[in-house]
C-alpha cells in the first residue's frame, strides 16, 4: 500500500488578476522525503510556497497536510526564503534564533535551542559574528539553521543555493544531502538546477512554464550517500530531465488533468505525454 502523503496538493490552480501563474499542479511529499520542484524561472514555483505558508488560497484544487484541508497556513511549514535574509544588525547567534522568536519564544530559551546545534551547522565559533562577516555559505548555513530550529513538520527550500558560486554551491549541496540523511527532514526543495534536483532528491516534479502544471515526476533510486561526481544513472535521470526542461511542449497552455476518484487520499502523477525509452525505467509509477 503506497503511503499516505503529509502534504498532498491536487490540481491547484492561482492566478493574480488576469495574470495565469498556477494551471494545474499536483504534487505529495511523503514523511522524511526529498522531493523537489523543478521548473522554469517565473513558472510559479515560489506561488507554490506562498500558498502553503501565507494563508492565500489557491483559486481552484485543494492543499492537504496530513489528509487535512490546510487551514492554519504556515503553521506546519518552516520556509527558508530565497535570499537569505540575515539581518545585518543581528549576530549569528541572534538571526538562527529569529524563526523562534517569532514563533513567541523568549530569546533566552531560543538560544538556548540553537546553541547545541551551531557545531554541527559548521558556525562554532562564529556566534557573535555578524552577517558581512561570513562567507556566503555560512550565511545559508545560519539562515538553513534558523529553518531547522522551528521543529515543524515540513521544510520548504526555496532555491537556497542560487546566489551562491558554483563551489560553494557544490559544497553545501553535499553538506545539505549529509544532513538531510542524518534527519531525515521532510522538505521540499524549489530549485532550476537539474544536478542539484536529482543530487538531493527522492523524487522530482517537474513544472511547466507559466501558467504551470507538472509536466514530470521521476523518481530517483539512488543510493546515498550519493557521490559528487554523479554515476551514469544520475547522468541519464539528468538528461531526461533537462530533454524535459527543454521540450517546446512545455510552453503549452495547460490541458485539463483529471484527477483520478481513487485519489482521496493520494496523489497519482497526472498523464504524461510518451516519453524518451528512460521515462518507464526511472519512472516506476509509469511502468
Ligand atoms: N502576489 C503577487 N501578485 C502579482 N503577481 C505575482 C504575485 N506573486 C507572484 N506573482 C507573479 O507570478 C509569477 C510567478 O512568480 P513565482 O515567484 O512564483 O515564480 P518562480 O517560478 O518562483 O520564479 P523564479 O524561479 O524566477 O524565482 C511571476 O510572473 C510573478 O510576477
Amino acid at each position: 500500500m503506497t503511503e499516505a502523503p503529509r502534504l498532498a496538493l491536487r490540481a491547484v490552480a492561482k492566478s493574480f488578476g488576469t495574470l495565469r501563474v498556477l494551471a494545474d499542479v499536483s504534487l505529495d511529499v511523503r514523511a522524511g522525503e526529498f522531493v523537489s520542484i523543478l521548473g522554469p524561472s517565473g513558472a510559479g514555483k515560489s506561488t507554490v510556497f506562498r500558498l502553503l505558508t501565507s494563508g492565500d488560497a489557491p483559486d481552484g484544487g485543494e492543499i492537504r497536510f496530513d489528509g487535512e484541508p490546510l487551514r492554519a497556513a504556515g503553521g506546519c511549514f518552516a520556509l527558508m526564503p530565497q535570499r537569505d535574509v540575515l539581518m545585518p544588525w543581528r549576530r549569528v547567534l541572534d538571526n538562527a534564533t529569529l524563526g523562534l522568536e517569532i514563533q513567541g519564544l523568549g530569546r533566552r530559551e531560543a538560544r538556548e535551542r540553537v546553541r547545541p546545534l551551531l557545531e554541527l551547522f559548521g558556525l562554532a565559533g562564529f556566534e557573535r559574528h555578524y552577517p558581512s562577516e561570513l562567507s556566503g555559505g555560512m550565511r545559508q548555513r545560519v539562515a538553513l539553521l534558523r529553518t531547522v530550529v522551528q521543529a515543524r513538520d515540513m521544510l520548504l527550500l526555496d532555491e537556497p543555493f542560487g546566489a551562491l558560486d558554483a563551489l560553494t554551491r557544490a559544497a553545501m549541496q553535499r553538506w545539505l544531502a549529509g544532513m538531510w540523511e542524518r534527519h531525515r527532514w521532510t522538505a521540499l526543495l524549489i530549485t532550476h538546477d537539474v544536478r542539484e534536483a536529482v543530487f538531493l532528491s527522492d523524487r522530482i516534479f517537474v513544472l511547466s512554464e507559466r501558467p504551470a502544471r507538472v509536466v514530470r515526476e521521476i523518481s530517483v533510486p539512488l543510493p546515498r550517500p550519493r557521490p559528487a561526481v554523479p554515476p551514469p544513472l544520475a547522468a541519464e535521470i539528468e538528461a531526461d530531465l533537462l530533454e524535459t526542461l527543454l521540450d517546446p511542449s512545455m510552453k503549452r497552455e495547460a490541458q485539463p488533468c483529471p484527477i483520478p476518484p481513487a485519489a482521496a487520499s493520494s496523489l497519482s502523477p497526472p498523464p504524461r505525454r510518451p516519453r524518451s525509452r528512460l521515462a518507464p525505467r526511472l519512472n516506476p509509477a509509469s511502468a
